[in-house]
């Protein structure tokens, strides 16, 4: 069997497969519920997690495994998995002893007390380390030579930008820093009981890796080590970038012990959690568009190395954690399930998805002409700087509400208006920006994440798209996608290992291309065999979706403009 574990924003989330690829078993615990009050916290514009307790949701997600759903641990023969992208953590002098010498018989995130040299670390919500993105900008020569290299221009959330805030404003914290992990090494590295290196894809989410030579620039270490350090402290803070595909060892005795699990189960680099889904859903061909719609909503695909074309402006390149010839291009939307739940709670009684979709079927498709952003958090596409929210009245160029900051209590904007709205908005904004990805076409769309349960907001998906929907015709996979891809990495790993040990049985020492074994070995799972249609396009409301897109990237423009510049208000 494997084992896939997803640690996003808001939940920790375990899959067991069979070798066959069918369910086992599933678990999922809220990050919520683990003692540390809310997943984040927010300070200003600064969001942070604190590390510990990822290490309590590991061990509640196995004691759910294992005291709720009677899986024997022992039958695990490899492990992967994935994490939110670009949260850090900051292990403290000594913390790597912590974890050779933990005691089976004391919880894990009970021995991890000193462990960190910030028990609060930014995770991808934060948007405070803006001066240092247009400092690493600089630094070589501006957003497009940074996104020809890293994939991306300097965004607040990827995490080089965030370590350079912290070497300058937290100097004595990370002066005693031993290793920076991503949320997505820090699990192996709990599970193998030393420090895991970061996997390339989950890598590329940093602004610091070379996604072509899949290795970490001087230049940019240099760059966002300012005076107090160095690029080469940096480096080694940072270990090697981990190859995605090949085993890094055993999990440790603390793991055998307390949980059960063979000593031979092997370890497999987790990635971040979008290009994890990516794995999941089996997503290769070319015309097929992933959505994610959990905490943020995110949209990514495959191309061919010879089409990724970074410049500079939107979206992210990130290399393919499965098949390394190939790339994987992405957009994200910080506003996604949050924002969609302050309107159900403000305008929806009972504060329920159905009551949301009954007050959505209250309104036509196209909202009467309505339009409106609703940004509780600064967004990431296009970028603002603040938080806002702008209603805009048909035939309108000038936002309805009064305040750029708060949701609209203006009886002129009827609750069902803001429903509508705001789910309108999310659907547009997917297609309005998904032009700049570089995907030339799409033809059809796999959803996976929380609000893919939602088969109304499926149905304007498919009607802003023009294509049909498709979910995984599983729920303990659809609802579990970043998770379930941890099975089928791990598996490509295991079938990764093998042949490159017959190849050396046979060739003696020859020299492996592991980025052509990877290709080899890689067999996607075929996902014609379990997805359903959920929404397919309705002609009469494509044609009024089509009739709203430039009206809509007119009014974004306006929007982001008036969030930047509070003085109009
Ligand atoms: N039926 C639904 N309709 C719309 N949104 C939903 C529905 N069910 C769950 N959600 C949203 O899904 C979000 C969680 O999605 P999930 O993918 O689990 O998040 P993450 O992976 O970021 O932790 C919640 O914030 C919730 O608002
Ligand atoms: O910042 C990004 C992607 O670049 C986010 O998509 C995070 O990876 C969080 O994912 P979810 O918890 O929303 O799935």
């Amino acid at each position: 069997m494997y084992l896939g574990i997803d640690v996003s924003t808001q939940s920790i989330s375990g899959v067991i497969s069979d070798s066959e690829f069918a369910i086992v078993a599933t678990a999922s615990v809220s990050l919520a519920t683990l003692g540390f009050g809310s997943p984040f916290v927010r300070n200003g514009d600064e969001v942070l997690a604190p590390s510990r307790m990822f290490a309590a949701a590991l061990e509640k997600l196995l004691v759910a495994l294992v005291e709720e759903e009677g899986v024997d641990l022992g039958e695990i023969e490899a492990v992967s998995g994935c994490g939110q992208q670009h949260g850090s953590v900051f292990w403290t002098k000594g913390a790597e002893g912590l974890l050779k010498n933990l005691d089976p018989n004391v919880a894990l995130a009970a021995q991890l007390a000193d462990a960190f040299a910030l028990p609060l670390a930014p995770i991808w919500m934060d948007s405070s380390s803006t001066k240092w993105c247009r400092a690493l900008e600089d630094h070589v020569g501006g957003p497009g030579p940074l996104a020809n290299l890293t994939g991306s221009r300097a965004y607040e959330r990827f995490t080089g930008n965030q370590i350079a805030k912290i070497v300058e404003l937290r100097n004595p914290e990370f002066s005693v820093c031993e290793r920076i992990s991503l949320i997505s090494s820090m699990i192996p590295s709990l599970l193998a009981g030393r420090y895991i290196g970061i996997d390339h894809s989950d890598a590329s989410g940093m602004n610091l890796l070379d996604i072509k030579s899949k290795q970490w620039v001087p230049a940019l270490l240099a760059g966002i080590a300012g005076r107090s350090t160095t690029g080469d402290v940096i480096k080694l803070l940072l270990g090697p970038p981990q190859v995605p595909y090949m085993p890094i060892g055993t999990i440790s005795n603390y793991f055998v012990e307390r949980f059960g699990f063979s000593p031979d189960c092997k370890l497999f680099p987790f990635t971040g959690d979008n290009p994890s889904t990516l794995a999941g859903l089996g997503i290769s061909a070319p015309g097929d568009l992933a959505i994610s719609l959990g905490t943020s909503d995110t949209a990514f695909a495959v191309v061919e190395a010879a089409h990724c074309r970074p410049s500079g402006g939107e979206g992210h390149v990130l290399v393919n954690p499965v098949d390394p010839s190939t790339f994987i291009v992405m957009l994200c939307f910080k506003n996604g399930s949050l924002a969609r739940e302050a309107i159900r709670d403000k305008c929806c009684f009972p504060q329920t998805w159905d009551e949301f979709n009954k007050v959505l079927s209250q309104t036509p498709p196209g909202n009467l002409g309505y339009l409106g952003f609703f940004h509780p958090d600064p967004e990431i596409t296009p970028p603002t700087a603040k938080p806002a929210t702008h209603v805009f009245a048909p035939s309108s160029k000038r936002p309805i509400t009064p305040s750029p900051h708060r949701v609209p209590e203006d009886p002129a904007v009827p609750h069902k208006v803001q429903v509508r709205a705001v789910v309108e908005t999310h659907c547009l904004r997917l297609q309005h920006h998904a032009r700049f990805l570089g995907v030339t076409s799409i033809n059809r769309i796999l959803v996976s994440g929380g609000a893919s349960a939602n088969d109304s907001i499926l149905q304007v998906l498919a009607n802003v798209f023009n294509v049909p929907v498709y979910l995984v015709d599983n729920p303990a996979i659809s609802t579990n996608a970043a998770a379930y891809g941890g099975c089928l990495r791990a598996a490509h790993g295991l079938l990764c290992a093998d042949k490159a040990e017959q190849i050396i049985e046979r060739d003696g020492g020859v020299v492996l291309d592991e980025a052509e074994l990877a290709k080899k070995s890689y067999v996607p799972y075929d996902p014609e065999i379990a997805l359903k249609v959920v929404a397919t396009p309705q002609p009469e409301y494509v044609r009024v979706y089509a009739g709203m897109l430039e009206r809509f990237g007119s009014l974004e423009k306006i929007s982001v403009e008036l969030s930047q510049n509070e003085r109009l208000w």
